[in-house]
């Protein structure tokens, strides 16, 4: 691997490390060395004026956490105020007629084409992340009548095994619950894992109705061969949805290229719509006219105004949305789509895998010698956009982190995922963070190095 100076980095940062575990003078030197290589990669990044284009966060020194909750653009404020008097305060009840109504469409479009690589009138915008999965495991279901097996992730996030859980109970439906397996690991890693093809094709069969997984994976952050499993679905005669949460606005998506059947996901992380910004939905264009869903509201009707009196389905995907929509908590989703548009995905998921492979170089410099195990791929192209670490002091460091502008994201019991969303976060910012930990967990007790 060459840098934009044309060395070596592999060799180079093999003579860094060396340099790095001599004196006090060597451990300085091989600071000063990361920081420089921080400073060139922030030099040389094609997408590092975009920063400027969210909000500043006083005394954040280090935002690591873009796969909980993205930070916001800097004109949402501006947005929303201008929303609040202008549209809501000045249009009032007109508003609906004048875009509000479509709005879940719309944007739904919109999202589609920036980020998920879906043609027109599939995608809508709903509620939780967790109603949108009901809503689309539902339909799944009641197009595979006389199938009664899931496939699920027995390690995926709480809320899509509660849902399983639950939904499987109330039809009388079997889970066949995959364990995840190790993908990608150097042998003095933590065990990274995911769910791999020959796992769902394992259990794949004619009495498989649905496959439900992550993308990627919450924990790990690996990516699932998403064709791969899709196609092993679709041959058993099965339905995949899938959880998008982690990929949205992280790497680009070809949901219709992928033949996926349906797929939810948040805009609160890497599509920086603010904390409880409403969830999206697709569902591929071939079921629509026969998808139902449970939840049946006056919105999603042919004709919400004729307050019929009972519910026929809208013909199209206005079926899936329910009730009233958060056309509020949508406001600075467009803000951030306008970035999206202006950068493009190829580059934002570049630049993503840039930071995390800096991370994982700054965890193999800083962190591996105090203990700390890397949880998550070393090859970038199974990595999506966090890089997770464990060690068993980070619960005990994270105050002291907190305090000092570093806020990475703690998962019990051990880990901490470090997320730097590609349009807001420099490297030299990433480069602060992982110096903060290993300080953090220095004082914490940590030894080595
Ligand atoms: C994989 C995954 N699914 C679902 C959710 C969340 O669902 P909701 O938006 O309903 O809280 C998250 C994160 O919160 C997640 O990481
Ligand atoms: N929605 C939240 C509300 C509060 C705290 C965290 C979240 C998250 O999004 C967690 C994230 N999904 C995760 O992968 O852990």
């Amino acid at each position: 691997m060459t840098d934009e100076h044309g060395a070596d980095s592999t060799t180079r940062r093999d003579a860094e490390r060396r340099a790095g575990t001599g004196t006090r003078h060597g451990a300085d030197h091989g600071l000063a060395v990361l920081e420089g290589r921080a400073r060139s990669l922030d030099a040389a990044d094609r997408l590092a004026a975009h920063r400027g284009a969210f909000a500043a966060a006083p005394g954040v020194v280090s935002y690591l956490d873009g796969n909980s909750l993205g930070r916001p653009t800097a004109d949402a404020a501006e947005r929303l105020r201008s929303f609040t008097a202008d549209q809501w305060g000045g249009r009032l009840i007109r508003g609906w007629e004048e875009g509000w109504f479509e709005k879940p469409l719309t944007l739904g479009d919109r999202l589609g084409s920036a980020t998920l690589g879906a043609g027109p009138g599939q995608t809508f915008i709903g509620e939780s992340t967790t109603v949108v999965l009901y809503k689309l495991i539902h339909a799944a279901l009641d197009m595979r009548p006389d199938r009664t097996e899931i496939i699920a992730d027995s390690a995926n996030f709480p809320t899509d095994r509660y849902l399983i859980h639950g939904i499987a109970e109330e039809r009388g439906l079997t889970v066949r619950w995959l364990e995840p397996t190790d993908v990608d690991a150097a042998p003095s890693d933590a065990t990274v894992t995911g769910i791999r093809p020959d796992q769902v094709a394992d259990v794949a069969s004619d009495t498989t109705a649905l496959v439900l997984l992550s993308h990627i994976d919450y924990r790990t952050g690996y990516i699932a061969d998403l064709p791969a499993i899709t196609d092993i679905a679709h041959r058993a005669g099965a339905l995949v949805v899938w959880d998008l949460c982690h990929s949205a606005g992280a790497m680009p998506l070809e949901l219709d290229e992928w033949d996926v059947d349906f797929a939810a996901g948040c805009t609160y992380k890497y599509l920086n719509g603010g904390p409880g910004s409403p969830a999206f939905g697709y569902v591929a264009s071939r079921h629509i006219r026969t998808a139902t869903q449970p939840i049946r509201g006056w919105m999603g009707v042919a004709n919400a105004f004729e307050m019929g009196p009972s519910y026929e389905p809208h013909p199209g995907i206005r079926r899936f949305v329910s009730g009233t929509p958060a056309v509020l908590g949508m406001v600075p989703l467009e803000s951030m789509l306008d970035l999206v548009d202006e950068a493009g995905m190829e580059a934002i998921r570049a630049k993503s895998t840039a930071l995390t492979d800096f991370v994982v170089e700054l965890f193999d410099e800083l962190l591996a010698p105090l203990g700390v195990r890397l949880g998550s791929p070393r090859d970038g192209s199974l990595r999506g956009g966090h890089v997770t670490i464990h060690h068993d002091l980070c619960e005990a460091a994270l105050p002291a982190l907190w305090e000092r502008g570093i806020i990475p994201d703690f998962r019990r019991p051990n880990g901490l995922r470090l997320g730097p969303s590609p349009l807001s976060t420099g490297f030299t910012e990433a480069y602060e963070g992982v110096l903060g930990i290993r300080d953090a967990l220095l004082e914490a007790g940590a030894s080595g190095g």
